[in-house]
Order: structure tokens, then C-alpha cells, then sequence
């Protein structure tokens, strides 16, 4: 029997409609509407598409959004000031810096800039402390977005063998964390991973995030798992494949997302929730008591 197919662009429609009835309850109550501003350096073309993706998906969902396209000659230094400013600026909720970033800037410096509070990725080393230490906190997107559609497949984590190809800051690390804290057994594998297969075999729960196209067969899915495919891979054609050979692993999986469709358009619904987190906390904390 062919896999659940796991719809993640008819999931991200759904959230995103959440989202948009909480913005307007929260722009009625607070009289502020949540901002995100959209750094990108550079023109790649890929990138352009994403960012452009984020700022209709705001639009939608009533969120203020502005996009500052920066040269790819931009210093770090003029990137330090415009991130400082969008620190200090009160319509900006969120900020996210799009990466990679060009060669000549420190990305790790770059990201420590960014107010741990409006850090809606999640990459702020404070946030990442705070997934670690399983306290609150901004959650990347692509790993929130992973968890919230194993959720949907109504795959039971406690106990269960989760492993995870891929060791990024950006969504192996973070997801395997996550795994972890819903107390399933995590593997976090990686190109020095021996028997890779056979490591994959065990999985009630695959998540594959190493950047490759379609290196995961369907013989290293174990019956019934459950798939999630972060790979994005362009073809010279232009079309998208995933990390998993999907027509053979469909075969074999229980449920499996599909790419596009799946764990792409889940990234941008997940980077809107947490805008709006991210405004609720901003605007939401009580005022410091006078003389205290
Ligand atoms: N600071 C930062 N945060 C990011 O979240 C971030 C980033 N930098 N750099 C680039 C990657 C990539 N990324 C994607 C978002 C949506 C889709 C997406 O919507 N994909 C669609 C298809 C889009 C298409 O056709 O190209 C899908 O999978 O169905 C893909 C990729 C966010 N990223
Ligand atoms: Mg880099």
C-alpha cells in the first residue's frame, strides 16, 4: 500500500489562515501590527524567490513586511548598522537576515547582532541555548515545520527511533533537538556516518536534510516510517528534487512529504507564527513597575 502523502502546502494554508485571524485579534486588542523585515545580500536567484515567497505570505496574513536588498558588495559593517537599526526600529517585530551570506562577511557575527527577540529564525546563539535547554524561545522554521507535520501524520514520537541525516545548524541540529524533547531515540547522522543505510533502516522517523539528490533509497526505508524530505535540489530542467527518491520510498513509507509541497511552503507559514510570537512578546510584556 502506497504512503500518506503528506500535503505540507495544504497544512501552511491552514496555519497561515490561523495566523491571519490572530493578527487581526491582536492588531484589535494592541492597536500594533506585527512587522518583518527581509535582509538579503547579494542576488542569488533562489534566494530572491524565497524572500519574495515570505513577503506575499505577510501580505496575506495582514503582517507589515519590508525587504532591504542589499549588493553583494555590502561590508559587514553596513550590515551591522542596518541590523542595529531594525533592532531599535518598534514597527519591526521580526528580523531575518537570508542565508548564506557572500564570503566576505562573518555570518556567525552577523547573526549575533540580531535582537534574540526578533530573532524569527531561531539562529541567535541565546535561541539556540534556549532549544537546547527546552525553554522558550524563537524556534527555527524548517524544524517547527517538521515537527508540526509529523504531528499531522499522527506519528507517535515517546520511544520512537527517530533519525536524522543532515548535521546543519539551520535544520539537522535544531530538528534533532526537537525529536529529542518529544522523548523520541535520536540519531543525528552525517557523511561520516558508516552503514548509513542500515542506520536508516531503524527509523520510525526519517528526516532527510543532507542537501542531495535523491540519496535515500527506498530500500533504506524501513516499512510503514514516516518521511520528511528537506532537500530542495534544483535540476539543470529547473524542477525541485527532494533528498529521498520519492517513487521508490512511497512504496515502502507510511506517510511521506512530497517535494515541492511539503516542508518548503511549511518553513514560510512557521516563520509567520513566529512573527507573531515574537509581536505578542514585544508588545505583550508588562510594563516595568515605576521605582522598582
Ligand atoms: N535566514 C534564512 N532563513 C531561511 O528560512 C532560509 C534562508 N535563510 N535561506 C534559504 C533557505 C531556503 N528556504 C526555503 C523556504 C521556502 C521554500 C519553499 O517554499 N519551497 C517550495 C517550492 C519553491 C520553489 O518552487 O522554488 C516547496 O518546497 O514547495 C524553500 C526554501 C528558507 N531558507
Ligand atoms: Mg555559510
Amino acid at each position: 500500500m502506497a504512503a500518506q502523502i503528506l500535503d505540507g502546502k495544504a497544512l501552511a494554508r491552514e496555519i497561515r489562515e490561523g495566523v491571519r485571524e490572530d493578527v487581526a485579534r491582536f492588531q484589535a486588542e494592541t492597536e500594533v501590527q506585527p512587522g518583518l523585515a527581509v535582509v538579503l545580500v547579494g542576488d542569488d536567484p533562489a534566494s530572491r524567490i524565497y524572500v519574495s515567497n515570505k513577503e506575499r505570505a505577510c501580505q496575506a496574513a495582514g503582517i507589515y513586511s519590508e525587504e532591504h536588498k542589499l549588493p553583494a558588495s555590502t561590508t559587514q559593517s553596513d550590515l551591522l548598522d542596518l541590523i542595529g537599526r531594525l533592532n531599535r526600529d518598534p514597527r519591526i517585530h521580526g528580523i531575518l537576515v537570508q542565508l548564506p551570506l557572500p564570503d566576505a562577511i562573518d555570518e556567525g557575527a552577523v547573526l549575533d547582532a540580531i535582537d534574540p527577540a526578533k530573532d524569527v529564525d531561531g539562529f541567535h546563539p541565546v535561541n539556540v541555548a534556549r532549544l537546547v535547554l527546552n525553554q522558550e524561545g524563537l524556534r527555527p522554521c524548517t524544524p517547527a515545520g517538521i515537527l508540526e507535520l509529523i504531528e499531522r501524520a499522527g506519528t507517535p514520537l515517546r520511544g520512537a527511533e527517530a533519525v536524522v541525516v543532515g548535521r546543519s545548524n539551520i535544520v539537522g541540529k535544531p530538528v534533532a533537538m526537537m525529536l529529542l524533547h518529544r522523548h523520541a531515540t535520536v540519531t543525528l547522522c552525517h557523511s561520516r556516518t558508516r552503514d548509513l543505510a542500515e542506520v536508516c533502516r531503524r527509523a520510525d522517523v526519517l528526516v532527510a536534510a543532507v542537501g542531495r539528490s535523491e540519496m535515500i533509497r527506498g530500500d533504506w526505508i524501513k516499512p510503514g516510517a514516516t518521511v520528511i524530505d528537506v532537500g530542495i535540489n534544483r535540476q539543470a530542467d529547473g524542477s525541485l528534487r527532494g533528498d529521498v527518491a520519492f517513487d521508490e520510498a512511497v512504496q515502502v513509507a507510511g506517510a511521506i512529504t512530497p517535494v515541492p509541497g511539503g516542508v518548503g511552503p511549511m518553513t514560510i507559514a512557521m516563520l509567520l507564527v513566529n512573527t507573531l510570537t515574537a509581536a505578542h512578546r514585544q508588545v505583550g510584556a508588562p510594563a516595568a513597575p515605576a521605582g522598582g
